[in-house]
């Protein structure tokens, strides 16, 4: 299972890279832009920086026409470096521009997937990642769980090293769902890997634990004890 989480803030990505076990991060236009202006790609060179290159980096085009599309994919490859993974909608000219850029070599990842029919096109397309929106298929009455489900079994069935990335999540029972139904990976938001692990039920267990070990040994961890 990867975990990557959904961000471009240097703090977030410096935080969750220490403590997660993270494999990588990714973003859109509307995650940049919770930034602000950024200089864009000094900023994505710093995330680099921080996750190094054994970690994923993915990138979303703007481009919407194909030549737009495959000058953005390798305007971001040159300015970052050949192994971040170019986030392309899945549309009928993303999927153009994924067949040229596999062509070439491109990682891909293939998004805005909210249908089985547009992620088998994405894999017959040899798209290395596809990305279904969990919540924005919620909100559309799409059954997540099956597309996704069925993604999987497409992908085994074809034998192709493709890998699901589920993204779009807004709480923790959506991405549990996503890894059960099939996804290989999974790309968090900062709030809900925070709305996941820092609650009080957690909390509440770590005091006891505390004031348990307090009671019999005094207020020493086992490092300190005599
Ligand atoms: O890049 C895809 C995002 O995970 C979409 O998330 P969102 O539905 O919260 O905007």
């Amino acid at each position: 299972m990867e975990i990557l989480v959904d961000t471009v803030n240097l703090e977030q990505i410096r935080r969750y890279n220490k403590t997660l076990p993270l494999s990588g991060v990714t973003s859109n236009p509307t995650i940049v832009k919770k930034e602000g202006r950024i200089n864009f790609f000094e900023h994505l060179r710093e995330i680099r920086r921080i996750i190094g290159k054994n970690k994923a980096l993915h990138v979303q085009v703007v481009g919407s026409t194909v030549d737009e599309i495959v000058a953005d994919a390798h305007r971001i490859t040159e300015e970052i470096d050949q192994d971040v993974y170019i986030k392309i909608p899945t549309n009928e000219e993303g999927l153009a521009a994924i067949k040229i850029l596999k062509n070439k070599g491109l990682h891909i990842t293939a998004t805005a997937i909210y249908t089985a029919f547009q992620g088998e096109l994405a894999l017959a397309a040899h798209a290395d990642y596809l990305a279904p929106y969990y919540n924005r298929m919620q909100n559309m009455n799409i059954a997540a769980d099956q597309v996704i489900a069925e993604l999987a079994q497409a992908i085994k069935k074809s034998g192709s090293q493709t890998k699901i990335l589920a993204a779009s999540f807004h709480n923790v029972e959506q991405v549990t769902a996503a890894i059960k139904n099939g996804a290989h990976a999974v790309t968090i938001g900062t709030d809900v890997v925070n709305a996941g692990l820092n609650v009080p039920l957690i909390s509440a267990a770590v005091t006891d634990f505390k004031n348990d070990w307090k009671s019999l040994y005094g207020d020493v961890t086992i490092a300190a004890l005599k």
